[in-house]
């Protein structure tokens, strides 16, 4: 029976936890030992299912669903915007309630439901929560929550990655691989859009697809009513050189994007984008995840909605 909006999670339902270790800059067992204090206290069931790697992520996830499935209970992940993304790929569709405690940098998805980023908080306001389903972004059949991806922004993110590994996890770091990275941003992609009512050519170094109002907010493009109406926004810009391109960003840390007027951006349901030449494999990024995809890529709003936990009483919900 599928879960409707505001039903409360039981007081009784068990907790399966896929908790990526990996996950933000905590120290040692620090988001564990949280975690097991609340709910230890609370006297609530629960179990981790803890993951050192990203490639285990999966595995862990499927092992939550099927005790979750066998024992009423709820699938919880913990970690950033990429493990939450794993995690809700598996759980799409099973109606099983899904619950978050966001680790990452931005956790963009979390905050756009008033989740705490304090894992203390967020575990005790799982005790007393609703759930409200949310809409959720897939390209060919991968879920994602916040954004994905073709073109220069997965070669931001993959070289900010590498940096991050080499320089450690600053805001300086970040900005110093962007500037490297758009120096050496000549590569084109030529696509053919097509939203099954109007096919159109673009030429373009990127195509970023967004689900999150508050990261349309941050950068400034203000195509958040389209969200509300059941939409995904794509966001795109005719070539640019270099000087153009610093240009844009430096807009979009603004939080004017949108005034640029080489961007262009627009809703839509779905919307297929094949690659020319004879490229059929293409580097996509999902949520901050590198992987690679076969052309044609088919972007739609995923037909059912996640089941995500939200703080029951509304003044709980943090405000982004
Ligand atoms: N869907 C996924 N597939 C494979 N690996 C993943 C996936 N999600 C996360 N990982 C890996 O797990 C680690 C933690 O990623 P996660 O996004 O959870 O946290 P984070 O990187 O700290 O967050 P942020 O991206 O906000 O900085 C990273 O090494 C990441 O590459």
């Amino acid at each position: 029976m599928p879960i409707t909006a505001g039903t409360p999670l039981a007081a009784d339902t068990p907790l399966f936890i896929v908790l990526n270790t990996g996950s933000g800059r905590h120290r040692g067992n620090e988001v564990e030992d949280s975690i097991r204090r609340v709910l230890d206290k609370a006297g609530r069931r629960y179990e981790l299912f803890k993951v050192g790697s990203g490639s285990d992520l999966e595995n862990a996830a499927r092992q939550a669903l099927q005790r979750a499935r066998s024992e009423g209970g709820a699938v919880i992940a913990a970690g950033g915007d990429g493990t939450l993304n794993a995690v809700s790929n598996v759980v799409l569709g099973a109606d099983v309630p899904f619950g978050i405690l966001p680790q990452g940098t931005f956790n963009y998805f979390g905050r756009t439901y008033g989740i705490s980023q304090d894992t203390e908080t967020a575990t005790r306001s799982l005790l007393d929560s609703v759930v409200e389903p949310v809409q959720v972004g897939q390209l060919n059949g991968h879920v994602f929550l916040v954004n994905a991806s073709l073109g220069l922004y997965p070669d931001l993110l993959e070289d900010r990655e590498a940096y991050k590994q080499r320089y450690g996890r600053s805001r300086w770091v970040a900005l110093w691989s962007a500037l490297v990275t758009l120096m050496r941003a000549h590569r084109q992609l030529n696509l053919q859009l097509d939203n099954g009512e109007q096919t159109r050519h673009l030429r373009t170094q990127t195509i970023v697809v967004g689900n999150n109002e508050l990261q349309l907010e941050h950068i400034g493009i203000h195509e958040q009513t389209r969200l509300q109406q059941g939409q995904l926004v794509a966001m795109t810009a005719r070539p640019l050189g270099t000087l153009a391109l610093y240009g844009l960003v430096l807009r979009g840390l603004l939080s004017r994007m949108g005034e640029d007027e080489h961007v262009i951006s627009f809703g839509f349901k779905h919307l297929r984008v094949n690659l020319s030449h004879r490229r059929r494999r293409v580097k996509v990024a999902m949520d901050g995840e590198i992987r690679w995809m076969q052309s044609p890529l088919e972007f739609r709003v995923a037909e059912q909605p996640l089941p995500l936990l939200v703080p029951r009483d509304d003044s709980l919900r943090e405000r982004a």
